[in-house]
């Protein structure tokens, strides 16, 4: 047994079944949000013929089974019943390109199989390949989709069952963010984590915080202030970048035995805002967006006389984010430790 198993949940909640007819677009899917995959190379993905579940270990450890659209799995040799009981989320993945009222119909059959077996279960519906349609047709297919759905449960009897659709693609961050909120429904601790975030928000003066899985670049948590997809995306690109960086300089001085410290990279864009990355446990990382004023007196901090060389402003800056920074680390560094006894609190309860 590797350490691994030893710590990980005996959560079967964590658990997601990616389903939805041929050529959908289910493995690249998996491919580029779990292995990176550049999402040009799906187009050379082969079908997939049988069923295949892929482990991954995060703050939760998540498997993602797939299963392929040309099976039925109705037929007495498969148990499905075994199958989508012991699942939290069913994600089904509908092609927006192609004609989609078999999909649906599909859809409202496999609903209503999964809530009667497991009532618990998370009904997740990708809108997927919306990069092919524009703007407006996107809105109509997404409303199309929905009152479809709504009106099959209500034939079937189900109108209380709660279904979420996501518009995404994998050319941009959409399918990103689509998981980050599928799988934040399956973490238990996840009130919990908002908590401390907000907390961290409002006594480091943060304009945003994410603490993201690294691999995936899905974030498992965030606090409660609205995601933009834009704050989003710049926080994964400054992930990517820390990344390339600190494999540089580890790789660079090959003389040097390896220390592995703690990946801490800092960073002021050009529209003032600061970025800041920590690495947390389990292969997650905080990110946070800091924005600090150029006044002087801010913190209370002394009057800087070069204004008339024009350095008066960037000088406040430097010294208002010094004293930021400062103040951002100790609770980053609180942060972590109530994030430990989270994750220690979570194995022991399971
Ligand atoms: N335009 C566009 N094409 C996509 C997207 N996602 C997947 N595709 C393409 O859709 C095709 C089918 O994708 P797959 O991932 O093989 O589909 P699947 O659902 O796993 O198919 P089966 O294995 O047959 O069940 C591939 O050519 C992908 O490149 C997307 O977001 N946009």
């Amino acid at each position: 047994m590797d350490s691994h198993t030893i710590l990980t949940p005996k959560n079967n909640k964590a658990n997601i079944l990616l389903m939805g007819l041929r050529r959908g677009g289910k493995s690249s899917i998996c491919k580029v949000v779990f292995h990176n995959m550049q999402p040009l190379d799906t187009l050379y993905l082969e079908s997939t013929s049988k069923p295949t579940t892929e482990k991954f270990h995060s703050l939760i450890d998540l498997s993602v089974m797939e299963l392929p659209g040309q099976l039925n799995y109705f037929e007495p040799s498969y148990d499905s019943a075994k199958i989508f009981s012991q699942v939290g989320a069913l994600v089904y993945v509908i092609d927006s390109q192609d004609e989609y009222l078999n999909a649906l119909t599909n859809l409202s059959m496999i609903i209503e199989y999964a809530y009667k077996i497991n009532p618990l279960i998370h009904i997740e519906v990708l809108i997927h390949k919306i990069d092919g349609l524009s703007e407006d047709y996107r809105l109509d297919t997404q409303r199309d989709i929905m009152q479809r759905t709504g009106d099959e449960l209500l034939d079937l009897g189900l109108e209380g069952v709660q279904v979420s659709f996501y518009l995404t693609s994998i050319f941009d961050h959409s399918i990103y963010e689509a998981f980050s909120r599928i799988i934040q429904k399956l973490v238990p601790e996840l009130p919990s984590l908002e908590n401390m975030l907000d907390n961290l928000v409002q006594y480091s003066r943060l304009e945003k915080v994410f603490l993201f899985d690294v691999n995936s670049k899905i974030y498992v948590a965030t606090d409660s202030s609205p995601v933009d997809i834009q704050t989003y995306e710049v926080c994964a690109e400054f992930i990517d970048i820390t990344i390339d960086l600190d494999s540089l300089y580890e790789n660079g001085d090959q003389a040097r035995p390896a220390i592995k410290d703690e990946v801490k990279c800092i960073s002021t864009l050009q529209n003032g805002v600061t970025l800041y990355l920590r690495q947390m446990i389990r292969g997650l990382a905080l990110v946070a967006l800091v924005r600090v004023d150029n006044e002087g007196d801010v913190y209370g901090g002394d009057k800087i006389e070069d204004e008339e060389n024009g350095n008066y402003y960037q000088s406040c800056r430097d010294k208002n984010l010094q004293q930021s920074l400062a103040i951002i680390d100790h609770n980053v560094n609180v942060f972590k430790q109530g994030l430990e006894k989270v994750w220690e609190h979570s194995r022991i309860r399971s």
